[in-house]
């Protein structure tokens, strides 16, 4: 272990006041054994802390940092302070994130969405409650007139939505997220699981269960299975993975790896891509240095690597710019390599369903491809390749260039058009698309986050009364969407 324990604790740390932490460990998770002296990490995560042997694993819930609010104290949506519902989602970013205009962040380029996104799938994923069809077409029945149960968090559109009013949409289809009970494991309140490792331990690349582990290696020479196209080295196609158009079968790339997620989008898709490159570098050069190392020594200390340079472009590149400098000093995060094992490592919740998507806001319009000096030979809208990677293909070397080389967003109060009115519109597969924005404040909701002025306390912030002592983070309008007590 190169890590050791630190001598010196930040005291700034945030306190969880949650009492619901222990519950799974203590009802439902599974008894592991864990050899102390093992060199390599677990493929679920288990074992990286052997007081608690469980923590950090892939399948165990997310933490909590205060205990989820809902109406009914199980998963019924919190309500306003009078009784009412919340104000419809889509109202929200319709009223306050109209904003036309478009900040550009000269000191950060566009691959720090990538990046963000591409940590996110590392430490998170929260698959939904799809409903007898499969993501995204599901829930076509909750547009009828009366509607079951599982249309319940579906977000209703008004008719006259500047977007999805043309389209003559009813709705968003938002489905709710799979609970403890999918795992047999029966939590109150509703408690959701991470399917992947909560570590930075590039389980994105290499998979959080030993079924899709093995599906992505080649075992031989310690390598990732890939696809070879035009000459160069591809994640391997998805067999399940068809497109179908018309009466034609039309297959189309779709990437394999170890997170579901990275067909998403070509950013994603870039960084999945790139790091399996990287793996196999790694793997050759260590077969060469040591011809007598077997298949598994070579994946194993490639996979070491590879996690080890992931955390590093995290901590030293990544997080100074999130956070900023004061931050990473203060809670010491520079340069450390401090391993305290008392410390819960999972993802909580309140990040991975509300603080995190910060960056979604950030997400650019355009994306360039660029050509060796520099020059843009291509321009592409991202919206047109989610869930399509295809324009990637021999296009690696060129949207590298233009991420690097094109000046990111600014965070501001409008969020990118493709963002808040298209994402993943396919018509072949008949996605009409959605508001990712309306998503990420559902899904608040749909996990019982508290209600921010709450948080905001915890987080040391002073204790917002009214609309106007929200001012210093939140600009007004807020007031014309929420009940208020006289
Ligand atoms: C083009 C870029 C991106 C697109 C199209 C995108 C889209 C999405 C979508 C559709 C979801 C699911 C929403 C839901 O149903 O709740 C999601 C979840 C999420 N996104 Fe993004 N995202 C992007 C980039 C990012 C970035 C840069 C970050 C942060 C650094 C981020 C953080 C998250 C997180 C934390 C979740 C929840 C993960 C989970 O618990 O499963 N995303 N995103
Ligand atoms: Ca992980």
């Amino acid at each position: 272990m190169i890590f050791y324990t630190p001598t010196k604790k930040s005291t700034l740390r945030l306190t969880s006041v949650a009492t619901i932490n222990n519950d799974y460990f203590d009802k439902c998770s599974p008894p592991v054994t864990c050899d102390p002296k093992a060199k390599y990490r677990t493929v679920n995560g288990s074992c990286n802390n052997l007081q608690n042997p469980n923590w950090g694993a892939a399948l165990t819930p997310f933490y909590r940092y205060m205990d989820p609010v809902f109406s009914d104290g199980i998963s019924a949506f919190r309500l306003q302070s009078d009784g009412s519902p919340l104000p419809n989602a889509r109202n929200i970013t319709l009223t306050m994130f109209q904003d036309s205009l478009r900040i550009c962040d000269y000191k950060n380029n566009e691959l720090l969405v990538p990046w963000g996104q591409f940590i996110t799938h590392d430490t998170a994923y929260s698959p939904v409650r799809s409903v007898n069809s499969s993501f995204p077409a599901a829930l076509d029945h909750c547009q009828d007139k009366n509607p079951p149960t599982e249309c319940k968090a579906v977000i209703p559109l008004s008719p006259d939505d500047p977007v999805y009013g043309k389209k003559n949409l009813t709705i968003l289809k938002f489905m709710r997220l799979i609970t403890s009970p999918a795992y047999n494991c029966s939590l109150v309140p509703d408690t959701v699981l991470n399917k992947n490792t909560h570590y930075i331990d590039s389980s994105n690349v290499y998979g959080s269960d030993p079924d899709v582990v093995n599906q992505l290696r080649l075992f031989s020479g310690g390598q990732l299975l890939y696809n070879t196209i035009k000459k160069q080295e591809y994640c391997p196609q998805d067999p399940t993975k068809v497109v179908k158009k018309g009466n034609q079968t039309q297959v189309t790339i779709a990437f394999l790896a170890g997170d579901v997620n990275v067909n998403q989008n070509l950013g994603i898709a870039l960084l999945q891509n790139l790091m399996l490159r990287f793996h196999n570098y790694i793997a050759n050069q260590l077969q060469i240095a040591h011809p007598l190392w077997t298949d598994e020594t070579i994946y194993q200390e490639t996979r070491r690597i590879v996690a080890a340079v992931t955390q590093i472009i995290t901590y030293d590149n990544f997080l100074p710019i999130i956070l900023g400098e004061k931050y990473m000093n203060e809670y010491g995060l520079n340069s450390e390599t401090n391993y305290d094992p008392t410390i819960m490592p999972s993802m909580a919740q309140e990040m991975t369903s509300g603080a995190l998507r910060l960056l979604h806001n950030i997400i650019p319009a355009k994306l360039n491809y660029m050509n060796e000096n520099y020059t843009t030979y291509e321009v592409e809208e991202p919206s047109k390749s989610f869930l399509r990677p295809d324009t990637l293909i021999g296009n690696v070397d060129g949207l590298i260039r233009g991420l690097t080389e094109t000046p990111g967003r600014e965070p501001q109060s409008s969020y990118n058009n493709l963002i808040s009115n298209i994402v993943i519109e396919i018509p072949s597969i008949n996605t009409t698309g959605f508001d990712l924005l309306s998503y990420d404040i559902q899904r608040g909701r749909d996990v019982g986050l508290p209600p921010y002025t709450k948080m905001r306390s915890l987080c040391g912030l002073p204790q917002a009364k009214s609309f106007d002592d929200l001012s210093d983070y939140i600009p007004s309008k807020l007031d014309l969407l929420y009940y208020i007590e006289n």
